[in-house]
């Protein structure tokens, strides 16, 4: 064996291996050595610390003129203290002591600022889990996101585009059935209570007992994540939430969603107007009265709160808060639509309703246009304004070529759910719904090259209803009076198919009051009297598109190709659909074109698609009874400030 060399300590190692600078030989030992002393000391180095934010000026402090007096260090407290009381609950009546910080991270933050909150007198006996810390993970950016969620949440992984996919666990969608509204004096009178609305009442005492489980959850945790974010891009009608959850999917499905805001305005948030308690991996009790399964989304808008419990699907939040701003927004004079919104280089806006699947994100990114939203909007006196952050995309079947843009989003700080992978090279089948057919992206608005930011418009020109018709007795593309308009727009038809499973299923119609009644909280009539309102004041020209079938129902027909339907929405925002010409359809008298760039003409009228026309005619008459009978409940109401509206409405459905 050869001699490593010759000053041999006496045998207490291996002998040192000699490099000379000077012989030019070991160039890469010439840099300095690391300046730490310990591994630990090396690691600290590799982080550096985030700048403290901008210093603050007068202007950007309105209504928070306390704040601004403060220094950093207190304001960190004050946001601490502000924490703990949303914490708050009856075992630990001043809410938890927090700190900022992950656990597994001890003595590496240089802030780790602890609020205490011992020197009260407890009404009740301190329990155990009111002698413990929670850490608070605040605003955590998207990379650290990712960390936390790779290292404790199953299911998280990178895919080959840098996307954080994800699973939501047992519920792949919204469980309507299982939201629950507090009825208090206030909401009993303002609401919309009864047959046919999505509001199904609990009572105060309820909400506090899962109110009170949800927090005890969370509080139970080592860590929870807390969201400081925006809705509504319109400044003066701007909304703050806090979105305090579980699951670093959850706080980055949320950072994507709602507005981000600026290191001076997250200094500045101050007391949040909302609060989400997102405690989804924890059920809610069943023998708790008015529960009717282990899933619970209860809104009480006196407390101005929202839990959930048993269910992690993060849509739940997303749409949750839309419902506060369906609630919050039209006392303002302000209509909320669940509606796509894009604009074009000229600044001609279009919003795009429809229920879920119609088309609101993927015809609303338009690589011709610049997107202002994907899913919900406010029309108020100053134009349109988004209310999100991001998008929510369905990623079933995407493609790079059919939806560019959606498919590029999809890339670092994207939070993909449900989708299944290589488990080696990590790229994603679109294809496979082995998880569910209701796989999804979410993503910040700017990850679409051509969004308007900020997103918001000047008075849409175009407002265009989207029905994905499994019937196939609708035309693809028709213009409407203004009395059709509001007839559908309160109908909110589409109809999908019931499952995926092998053979034929019937095609099963949905009626949604505003394309959204699960969100709505007033009677549609309140929202379609200010939409008519609005489009006859701002000139605005409806048309109702389906998306749906041609050439027979599903099963026989196929859908409307995606290229058509982005023909046909072309031509409606070029103006140039307005000088075709126009033939009445039968039974639904619906005013269609002749003719549309690009748009073969024989498909524009259904009845020409179908090959048996005797089975056009019935499956076109079983539609509009299903219409028919879905309009009974609204036939008695008014709509806006003159009967005849309500008459016109009632005579723009089908004839037959
Ligand atoms: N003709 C069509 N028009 C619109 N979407 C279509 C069409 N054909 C197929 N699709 C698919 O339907 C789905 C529409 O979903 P999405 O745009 O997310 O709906 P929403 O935002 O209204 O929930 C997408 O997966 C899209 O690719
Ligand atoms: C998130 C949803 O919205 P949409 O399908 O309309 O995009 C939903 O309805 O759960
Ligand atoms: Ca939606
Ligand atoms: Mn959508």
């Amino acid at each position: 064996m050869a001699e490593l060399g010759n000053d041999n300590g006496g045998g207490k190692g291996l002998a040192r291996i000699e490099t000379k600078a000077e012989d030019g030989i070991c160039h890469d030992d010439s840099a300095l050595p690391v300046k730490a002393q310990t591994i630990d000391e090396l690691h600290s180095l590799q982080k550096k610390r985030s700048l403290p934010s901008t210093p603050m000026t007068e202007g950007l402090l309105q209504g928070n003129a306390a704040f601004a007096t403060l220094s950093e260090e207190e304001r960190h407290k004050l946001r601490l203290q502000s924490i703990s009381a949303s914490l708050a609950s009856l075992t630990r009546e001043t809410g938890p002591k927090v700190v900022k910080g992950d656990p597994a991270r001890k003595g590496e933050s240089s802030k780790t600022s602890a609020v205490h909150h011992h020197d009260f007198t407890p009404t009740i006996s301190i329990s155990d889990s009111a002698l413990k810390f929670t850490h608070i993970l605040y605003n955590l950016s998207p990379a650290e996101l990712y960390e936390q969620a790779i290292k404790n949440e199953k299911g998280s992984f990178i895919t080959s585009t840098g996307a954080l996919a994800t699973l939501s666990g047992a519920k792949t969608g919204r469980s309507p059935r299982d939201k629950r509204i507090v009825k208090d004096e206030t909401t009993a009178e303002e609401l919309w209570w009864g047959k046919g609305s999505p509001n199904i009442e609990m009572d105060e005492h309820t909400f506090m007992v899962n109110r009170e489980r949800a927090v005890d959850y969370l509080n139970s945790l080592d860590k929870v994540f807390v969201n400081d974010q925006f809705l509504n891009w319109d400044p003066e009608h701007r909304i703050k939430v806090r979105i305090v959850s579980a699951r670093a999917y959850h706080s980055l499905f949320m950072h994507n969603m709602c507005i981000r805001p600026t290191p001076e305005e997250m200094e500045n948030f101050g007391t949040p107007d909302f609060t989400i308690y997102n405690a989804g991996q924890f059920p809610c009790n069943r023998y708790t009265h008015y529960m009717t399964s282990s899933t619970s989304i209860d809104i009480n808008l006196a407390r101005k709160e929202m839990v959930i419990l048993g269910t992690q699907y993060a849509g739940e939040m997303k749409k949750g808060l839309f419902g506060l701003m369906h609630y919050l927004m039209p006392k303002r004079q302000i209509l909320s639509l669940h509606s796509g919104c894009n604009m074009g280089k000229d600044g001609d806006v279009a919003l795009f309703f429809g229920l879920s699947g119609t088309g609101k994100t993927t015809l609303s990114t338009d690589r011709n246009r610049l997107l202002i939203g994907d899913d919900e909007h406010c029309w108020s006196e100053n134009g349109i304004s988004n209310i999100e952050g991001g998008c929510y995309a369905k990623c079933i079947d995407l493609s790079m070529e059919k939806e560019p843009d959606i498919w590029n989003a999809i890339k670092f700080g994207t939070v993909l759910e449900n989708v299944v992978f290589d488990e080696h090279t990590r790229e994603v089948d679109y294809s496979d719904n082995s998880v569910t057919e209701n796989t999804r992206a979410a993503y910040p608005i700017e990850y679409i090259p051509n969004a308007k930011l900020p997103c918001v418009g000047p008075h849409p020109k175009n407002v265009i209803l989207l029905a994905c018709d499994a019937f196939g007795v609708l035309p693809p593309v028709s213009k409407l009076t203004l009395p059709q308009t509001m007839y559908h727009f309160i109908s909110g038809y589409t109809a999908l198919v019931a499952g995926t499973e092998e053979g034929i299923k019937e095609p099963q119609a949905t009626f949604s009051a505003c394309f959204g009644a699960a969100f709505i909280m007033l009677h549609p009539t309140r929202y379609a009297a200010m939409l008519v309102e609005k489009m006859q004041k701002y000139g605005a020209t409806a048309w109702l598109v389906n998306t749906g079938w041609s050439g027979g129902r599903y099963g026989i027909g196929s859908r409307i190709k995606l290229s058509y339907t982005r023909k046909i929405i072309d031509a409606i925002h070029s103006g140039g659909l307005l000088n075709a010409n126009y033939q009445k359809t039968q039974v639904f008298g619906l005013e269609i074109p002749a003719e549309v760039e690009g748009v073969p003409s024989e498909i524009l009228d259904s009845a020409n698609t179908w090959l048996d026309k005797a089975a056009y005619e019935e499956t076109l008459l079983k539609l509009a009874g299903l219409f028919k009978k879905n309009f009974e409940v609204f036939a008695n109401y008014k709509i806006g400030q003159d009967d005849k509206l309500a008459e016109e409405i009632l005579a723009a459905g089908p004839n037959f």
